[in-house]
């Protein structure tokens, strides 16, 4: 059996990493310790990695990471990967969303409290030897207004909290609804409404270009004096500078921050300031959330090494259970009409468009769509090309995919139409899957045939006339080629006909420079699947 190499470069949670460690065919290495030179020099002999914030997996360890095919994030944010540059390598990423939720939003709990009663200072007042109950004097929650910006899962969490410590929340999210808002008992209003209400504010976005410095100077000059701020997401969405600036001038009253731009960070101008705590990245370090991440990420990479898809892919669309048992059977005929398809011509491929008809079209069928570019890009890319950058290889080749459904069938419950553009016209293949039967092409060009896409085809198109079955058969029979089936139809009598044959071997050139010979025949195609 083969094994994969595995590495480990952040600390993971033992108990979560079982499943990795009793697999057989996973060799796992924990390194720790290795610095930026060390990581790129060895990367190269890894399949699979995994990391928490720390590792910084950018393009050049990307590039150097010649077999690696998985990256694992133990955690939600995946700022710290280059997605692209994975995408581009093919390397599926995936992460542990649901995890570390809870921590996380217990984490701001805690962070929004201890910054309301001054708690870190008081305490390290405490430890210097000082008895000072002036100096700490805080504010309560209750009746105050949390402005939440960012309310996905963990937004969402802390949103359920602060409710609890009878608090008011207005919450900013661009998929937040006026309806879902009143259903969880807390208020929806824009991003300059809740900077101009919120006496607290938290930001649980992720780092992404549009969020970068979110909470930037214009931004603290909206906000009400005395606001107070909690950064438990990620450094970058809120502008440093902005910051510091804001709480010297006392138009911020204090800020609790779990992360800063740059971590580890220990020499920070914020950390200076009395109005500012802080916690070293601790918002998902729980027991139960390191397991629960562990166990998620380990989970997925078992998955992919065991051919099956992956619950929770950062650059490919997700595949829930019901949506996997809808389509995977539709998989193979995917991959075969994008194979079969590109065999039909010698011209560069301008556009394709995937046309899906019927039952299937309610659901995301993204996952089939770039079954189909994979297997047209394979015959030319090899085992470069996979579901995962099929259709960045496709679009860096100019080839433009559109995908599109209708509810029109004729005949079949699905049925998936792939058309194929190039200066000189256009081909075309559709398939379907029969029930208890397989994957069958049915359709080429205008043409209805019903042939199983595997092994040997020869697809002929030859005028309709009597005789060119029977030349053609003796031809391959001279050649030793056995035909295993065969299917035959036209456009009208004596006209434009199709011919397609499975047959048990390969047919070497020299049969097609013959079969060519033939008056009748004008295009013959071989194609190996
Ligand atoms: N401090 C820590 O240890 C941890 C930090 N995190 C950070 O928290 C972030 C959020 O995590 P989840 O809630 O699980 O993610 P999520 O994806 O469930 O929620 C993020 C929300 O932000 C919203 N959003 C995106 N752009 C926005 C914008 N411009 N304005 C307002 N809202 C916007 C999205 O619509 C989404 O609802 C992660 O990306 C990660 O960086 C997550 C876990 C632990
Ligand atoms: O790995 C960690 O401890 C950090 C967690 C985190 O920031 C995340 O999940 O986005």
């Amino acid at each position: 059996m083969k094994k994969y190499n595995l590495l480990i470069s952040d600390p993971l949670s033992e108990d979560g990493m079982r499943p990795l460690q009793e697999a057989s065919h996973i060799h796992m290495v924990m390194n720790l310790n290795w610095n930026t030179e060390q990581l790129l020099e060895n990367i190269g002999s890894f399949d699979a990695l995994i990391v928490r914030s720390q590792t910084q997996v950018t393009r050049e360890l990307i590039e150097r990471a010649s077999n690696l095919k998985i990256i694992g994030r133990a955690g939600v944010g995946v700022d710290n990967i280059a997605i692209e540059a994975a995408t581009e390598q093919g390397i599926i990423v995936v992460n542990a969303p649901n995890g570390n939720t809870n921590s996380a939003a217990e984490h701001t709990m805690a962070m929004l409290m201890a910054l309301a009663r001054k708690i870190p200072q008081a305490y390290l007042a405490l430890k210097q030897q000082k008895w000072d109950r002036k100096s700490y004097i805080g504010v309560e929650l209750k009746d105050k207004t949390l402005g939440i910006i960012g309310l996905g899962r963990i937004g969402a969490e802390v949103a359920y909290r602060a409710r609890g410590q009878r608090m008011n929340v207005i919450a900013y999210d661009p998929f937040l609804t006026k309806e879902k808002a009143e259903k969880m008992g807390i208020e929806y209003g824009s991003l300059d409404d809740v900077l101009r209400i919120a006496d607290f504010i938290t930001v649980h976005t992720p780092l992404l270009k549009e969020t970068r410095h979110l909470l930037n100077k214009e931004a603290f000059h909206k906000m009400k004096p005395g606001v107070q701020i909690i950064n438990c997401a990620r450094g970058g969405i809120i502008d440093e500078d902005a910051l510091y600036d804001a709480i010297v001038s006392k138009k911020v009253a204090g800020a609790a921050l779990d992360v800063l731009e740059e971590e580890p960070f220990l020499n920070h101008k914020l950390l200076k300031l009395n109005e500012v705590i802080a916690t070293p990245h601790l918002g998902a370090s729980t027991i139960e959330a390191q397991e629960n991440v562990a166990i998620d990420v380990s989970q997925d990479i078992l998955r992919f090494f065991n051919g099956d898809p992956v619950r929770n892919p950062v650059n490919m669309p997700s595949l829930d259970n019901e949506l996997l048992q809808k389509v995977e059977p539709y998989f193979p005929i995917s991959e075969k009409l994008g194979e079969f398809l590109i065999y039909l011509t010698d011209e560069v491929v301008e556009e394709i468009t995937i046309t899906y008809t019927g039952d299937l079209i309610k659901n995301d069928l993204s996952p089939l769509s770039r079954k189909v570019v994979k297997g047209m890009l394979k015959r030319h890319l090899g085992t470069h090309v996979n579901e995962v950058n099929a259709l960045y290889l496709a679009k860096k080749r100019g080839i433009e995919i559109h995908e599109s459904k209708t509810y029109t069938k004729k005949g079949f419950s699905n049925l998936i139409t792939v058309k194929m553009k190039t200066k000189n016209g256009t081909r075309s293949v559709a398939g379907t899957v029969l029930s208890g039967l397989g994957p069958r092409i049915v359709k080429v060009d205008h043409y209805h045939v019903d042939v199983t896409p595997l092994g040997h085809i020869i697809v002929i198109h030859h005028t309709d006339q009597p005789g060119v079955i029977g030349k053609m058969g003796s031809l391959l029979a001279k050649h030793e080629v056995n035909i295993a089936t065969m299917q035959v139809d036209r456009s009208n009598i004596g006209g434009d006909a199709i011919m397609m044959l499975t047959v048990d071997k390969h047919v070497h050139d020299q049969v097609l420079q013959e079969l060519l010979l033939f008056r009748e025949i004008h295009q013959v195609r071989i194609i190996d699947l």
